[in-house]
């Protein structure tokens, strides 16, 4: 199966997990494009959702799903989205769409998240795709230059990417995530970070994995 394959077998297999009548938390990317297709065709039995994104939202309008503003619910059943990384914890590294800071807002009002991936994802330790931190502008050398000193990380700033929310996404490589609660909740400490794309404290509780043969449930 190709990996196009595998997120269209988990974006389908998340459909399990939507109540009938409720707001849906959605999330952002590939694999939850797959997911916004498949809640295409339940579309009549759901209220609609919650997204974490403009492109995430203009997906799920084009389907005729109603999207609901975050300030207008105060909590959902499921949050379901993809992730950059996933490790044996459901710790996650997300935010290489850009999309971290409002996928976080979303996971918050969520009872649980439901992650979505192919298998490629799933690591040991976290730190091999570069972690995406959203920044406030005038902040990022600063806190490139506190990533270095703090964890021995090399931060960049991706080009050409302004975030829904108008700030700036720094890829910082070189990491070992090795305690992942610890570093989000010292980074996001950081003056001028905005959210830091480790999701420790939002970690999933379900991860359906597109394998070769067929999805993998993991639970924590
Ligand atoms: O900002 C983007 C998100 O965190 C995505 O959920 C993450 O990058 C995974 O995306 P994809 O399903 O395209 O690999």
């Amino acid at each position: 199966m190709t990996q196009d394959e595998l997120k269209a077998l988990v974006g389908q297999a998340a459909l399990q997990y939507v109540q009938p009548g409720s707001v849906v938390g959605v999330g952002t990317g590939s694999t939850v494009n797959k997911f916004i297709d498949a809640l295409a065709t339940v579309k009549d039995t759901i209220r609609g959702a919650v997204s974490s994104s403009v492109a995430s939202t203009a997906r799920l309008q084009a389907h005729g799903i109603p999207v609901f503003d975050a300030a207008e619910v105060t909590s959902i059943p499921v949050y379901i989205d993809g992730a950059d990384e996933i490790d044996a914890a459901g710790n996650m590294v997300k935010g290489g769409g850009a999309a971290l800071t409002r996928e976080k807002i979303v996971a918050d009002l969520a009872e649980r998240f439901i992650c979505i991936a192919d298998e490629s994802k799933l690591v040991d330790v976290m730190g091999r795709f570069p972690l995406p931190v959203e920044v406030i502008p005038m902040a990022a050398a600063q806190v490139a230059r506190r990533f270095q000193a703090a964890y021995g990380g090399d931060a960049t700033l991706r080009q050409g990417v302004v975030t829904d929310n108008g700030n700036h996404i720094l890829d910082v490589r070189g990491l070992q995530i090795t305690d992942p609660l610890a570093m989000e909740t010292e980074v996001n400490q950081w003056p001028g970070v905005v959210t830091v794309g480790i999701f420790a404290r939002h970690k999933a509780r379900v991860c359906l994995l597109g394998t070769a043969s067929g999805v993998r449930t993991i639970t924590y």
